[in-house]
């Protein structure tokens, strides 16, 4: 099968249990719950996405024939040394795509393989930080992982429906946008009275990187 890459380029994982640690982030074209055009938004399962996922001309963005051939691109990107080596692949919704010849790809070059998934869909074995952020008005099949990363407010997706899950951790990020302030602000005060919930700040936003 071949893969549909956006972009893929190196950043600090900006979010959750692993913010501040290099990544070669790798985001795959589409998504199951928005078309991600701007026209079809407020009829989407998913209105609130921050991210453009359409097409394959970002950075290193293209169709990709073999797993080999896409994991060399990612290997290509690390900067450091061979140990502490880190992906996360993304999206769009990355599931659509993500097989295991793909994850054993990126294993036999000694990466750790991270996730960020809205949870529809069933994850090939192996991945290394699975990272799921359920959304209101889609089913939920991925119950159990390492991080649970619920962008907050939901109406129909509260903390309380996801806190008994069986994930390592449980973290709540503000919704961006344009109540971004008044999100935060809540998130905040949802944390301090329900500690085991901790705060995911997009730190990459603030910090004006990728
Ligand atoms: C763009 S999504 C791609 C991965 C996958 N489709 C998902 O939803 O988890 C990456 C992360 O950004 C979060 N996100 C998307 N839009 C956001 C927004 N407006 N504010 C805060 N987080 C957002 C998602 O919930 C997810 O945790
Ligand atoms: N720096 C950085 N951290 C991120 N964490 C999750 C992201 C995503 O879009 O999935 C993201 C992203 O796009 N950039
Ligand atoms: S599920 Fe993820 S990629 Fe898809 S529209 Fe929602 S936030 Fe964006
Ligand atoms: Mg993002």
């Amino acid at each position: 099968m071949s893969y549909a890459v956006k972009e893929i380029f190196l950043t600090l994982q900006g979010e959750g249990a692993h913010a501040g640690r290099a990544a070669v982030f790798c985001r795959f074209s589409g998504c199951n719950l928005w078309s991600g055009r701007e026209e079809d938004r407020a009829s989407a399962t998913c209105r609130f996405c921050d991210t453009d996922f359409v097409g394959t001309d970002g950075t290193l963005g293209g169709r990709y024939a073999t797993a080999d051939a896409l994991a060399d691109t990612v290997a290509g990107q690390w900067a450091g040394p061979a140990a502490h080596r880190y992906t996360v692949l993304t999206g769009g919704e990355p599931l659509l795509q993500v097989d295991k010849a793909f994850v054993d790809a990126l294993h036999a070059r000694g990466f750790e393989v991270g996730i960020e998934t809205n949870g529809t869909l069933a994850p090939p074995d192996g991945i290394d930080w699975l990272c799921v952020s359920p959304k209101a008005g889609a089913d939920l099949r991925i119950r159990r992982g390492h991080e649970l990363k619920l962008v907050y407010p939901q109406a129909d997706a509260r903390p309380e429906d996801f806190v008994n899950l069986a994930f390592d951790r449980f973290s709540l990020q503000p919704m961006d946008g344009p109540d971004a302030a008044e999100n935060t602000a809540r998130a905040i005060d949802y944390c301090l009275r329900h500690p085991q919930w901790r705060l995911s700040l997009q730190t990459h936003k603030t910090l004006g990187i990728r």
